[in-house]
């Protein structure tokens, strides 16, 4: 099957430095990345790439291809069509991105209606769905963002990046602003959303028991360029880069909590 994400020799420069030095990275179908790395790895700017929101300032080079689709270098109207379905991002100030007096359901079926073309009647019956699937029930549609609390938020914005069944989801550090229990839970919806949909992930994070939780794969970035990569069990059990070693040391991640 050819694969969800191709990511060749990516750069990404701004303000004269290089932030992504050379990354490579190939993504299955329904297949999970993690991205960890120190601060300032190039984790962020990476994920961004990946999905085609490169923030203003920044400029790529080498290629990133979701579905086929080239990224780089290309116009921002062909970037708007490959997020509309391709590939959807959800980050920590995801939930911070709605529109805090507009109901849940509008925001949620318009980018449907937009990018897929659903009449209001199917878009609203895939809005219920997309709510479900993340564990919010249907009357939670008619609600506005700013009467929900925190972890409900970042749930809407998963439904949101999950509503239009991307082929990929790129999340970059989705639980950062929530506590243990809450972000546990958050983690979990995603697991189930995309086992069911068979949506591929690269997941950013700095927490090795997130990724080991939730990813099978991890490509491991320090100074903008990719130091390790692997099956997520291997490299925390043995890893071989002295960043990833920091890391696991840090973490004092025992092996059992590794996914299969
Ligand atoms: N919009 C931007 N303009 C200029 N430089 C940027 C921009 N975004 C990131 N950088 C720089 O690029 C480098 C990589 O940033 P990035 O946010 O990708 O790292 P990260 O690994 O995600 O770090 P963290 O874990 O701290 O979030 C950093 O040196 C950062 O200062």
């Amino acid at each position: 099957m050819s694969p969800v994400a191709e990511v060749r020799d990516l750069t990404v420069t701004a303000g004269g430095a290089t932030c992504v030095d050379g990354v490579t990275l190939g993504v299955a179908p329904g297949e999970r990345w993690g991205v960890v790395g120190p601060s300032g790895a190039g984790k962020s700017l990476t994920a961004a790439a990946v999905a085609g929101l490169l923030p203003p300032g920044t400029t790529a080079g080498g290629s990133v291809r979701v579905d086929g689709t080239e990224l780089v270098g290309v116009p921002e109207t062909t970037l708007a069509e490959v997020r509309g379905c391709g590939v959807a991002l959800v980050a920590q100030d995801s939930a911070t991105a709605l529109h805090p007096l507009l109901a849940v359901g509008r925001q949620l079926a318009m980018p449907l209606r937009r990018h897929q073309r659903l009449d209001r009647a199917t878009a609203r019956a895939r809005v219920v769905e997309a709510l479900a699937e993340v564990d919010l029930p249907a009357e939670l549609a008619r609600a506005r963002p700013s009467q929900l609390s925190g972890g409900q938020r970042q749930r809407v914005a998963l439904a949101a990046a999950l509503a239009c069944r991307p082929r990929l989801l790129v999340a970059d550090e989705p639980t950062a602003a929530l506590d243990g229990p809450v972000a546990r839970a958050l983690l979990d919806r995603l697991d189930r959303a995309l086992a069911a949909s068979g949506t591929a992930l690269v997941l950013v994070t700095h927490d090795l028991g997130v990724l080991a939780a939730v990813c099978e794969q991890v490509v491991v970035l320090a100074g903008g360029r990719v130091v390790e990569h692997g099956a997520v069990r291997e490299v925390l059990a043995a890893p071989a880069h002295a960043v990833t070693r920091e890391l696991v040391d840090a973490a004092r991640l025992s092996v059992p909590e590794v996914r299969a």
